[in-house]
């Protein structure tokens, strides 16, 4: 097979005119423009070549590409087809680069197992955001390239099999990442109903507004859920049990308790949600702030006591457990332990 110098035939600018580019061609000029300044298939004209001398292009390229062999961009978008799952889509190739973008509003499902691995092999480049991060219509939630201008199409073909050597474990009961049926995709979000009871002998009594109820509601339909119905009580261990019973037996698809979850003797609402019955996954959560945080569940219905610093702090643990939950994923010991590492915010 012909080796890959021999098919990048290398021609000096001022010989390459009426010649077609092989490869898109990048400008960047540093704080203001960075993008294609050709594009693949332009046909080399006498007035381009100042500008390809001034992005240092004092040789061009010509491709004899042979079988075996992939140009970067269709490698690039065969990357991108491989690791795509449900609900997202790639883009045309630009300079040898596929972008996976999401086609709705949910939560990114990022396979780092898979990427590590396709990392791994060399020659090819898969970027992505990390897992679990919120996406709107059109975010990129990953981008592939290949690094050489051609690359054996072996490299590319190894890619495809371990992303269908990774659904196949997955419909075994192995785990991976995540158990999605592609790689990188976007879950979206179900509209929850919410049952929220307020904790604070000073709330109940009128000493001081609500604050708390407001915020939750704010931060509940940034995915599509809500309040159903808000419930006051004060610091009393019945009283609490009494409204998570009330909200288990509406059948709501959440309970939130809010305020009395540090180390005063009137922070009753960790005792109550045990006294409720509910399998407590983890009391503390390692993310600062929202450390006090309890997640739990009564029977299937996701229960959590909520520490005073949500209603203060826009990027609490809770913010980052609640788009899961809407997105309908339950949230195991192991998950909120591993928070900690890089869950150190303002606090
Ligand atoms: N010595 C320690 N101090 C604190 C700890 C600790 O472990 N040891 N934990 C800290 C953390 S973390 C948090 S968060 C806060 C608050 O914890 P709580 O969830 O127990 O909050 P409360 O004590 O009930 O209230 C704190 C503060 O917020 C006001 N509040 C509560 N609910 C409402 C509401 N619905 N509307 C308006 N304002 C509300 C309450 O009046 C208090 O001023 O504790 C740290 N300290
Ligand atoms: O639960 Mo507290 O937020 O760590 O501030």
């Amino acid at each position: 097979m012909m080796d890959r110098a021999a098919m990048m035939k290398e021609i000096r600018v001022e010989d390459a005119i009426g010649m077609v580019l092989a490869h898109d061609l990048t400008q960047i000029i540093p704080g203001k423009f960075k993008g294609r300044l050709f594009q693949k298939g332009h046909v080399i004209q006498q007035q381009d070549i100042p500008a390809l001398l001034s992005i240092g292009k004092e040789h061009i390229y010509i491709l004899d590409v042979q079988q075996g062999y992939l140009h970067e961009d269709d490698a690039a978008i065969r990357l991108a087809k491989a690791a795509a799952g449900k609900l997202v889509e790639w883009t045309e190739p630009h300079e040898g680069k596929s972008n996976i973008v999401s086609r709705i509003h949910g939560l990114a499902k990022i396979d780092k197992r898979f990427v590590d691995q396709v990392n791994r092999l060399g020659e090819i480049a898969l970027a992505t955001i990390p897992n679990n991060t919120v996406v709107h219509p059109s975010d990129k939630l990953a981008g592939t390239r290949v690094i050489p201008l051609l690359v054996e199409e072996e490299k590319v073909i190894q890619v495809e099999q371990l992303a269908q050597s990774r659904n196949a474990d997955i419909e075994n009961g192995q785990a991976w990442g995540h158990a999605g049926n592609g790689p990188i995709e976007v879950k979206p979000f179900k509209s929850l109903r919410v049952g929220l009871i307020t904790t604070g002998n000073e709330v109940y009594h009128g000493r001081i507004e609500d604050k708390f109820g407001p915020k939750v509601e704010e931060k509940l339909s940034a995915f599509g859920s809500r309040v159903v119905e808000q419930r006051l009580v004060p610091d009393h261990v019945e009283e609490i049990v009494k409204q998570i019973r009330h909200f288990a037996e509406q059948g709501v698809d959440m309970i939130l308790l809010t305020g009395g979850m540090s180390v005063d003797p009137d922070d009753r609402t960790p005792g109550a949600i045990k006294r409720a019955g509910a399998e407590i996954v983890s009391y503390g959560t390692p993310m600062l702030p929202g450390s006090m945080l309890l997640m739990a569940y009564l029977k299937d219905t996701p229960i959590l006591g909520l520490p005073g610093c949500v209603m203060h702090d826009p990027h609490t643990s809770f913010d980052v457990l609640l788009p899961r939950i809407c997105a309908g994923e339950r949230i195991t010991a192991d998950e909120i332990a591993d928070m900690g590492y890089g869950g150190l915010y303002s606090c």
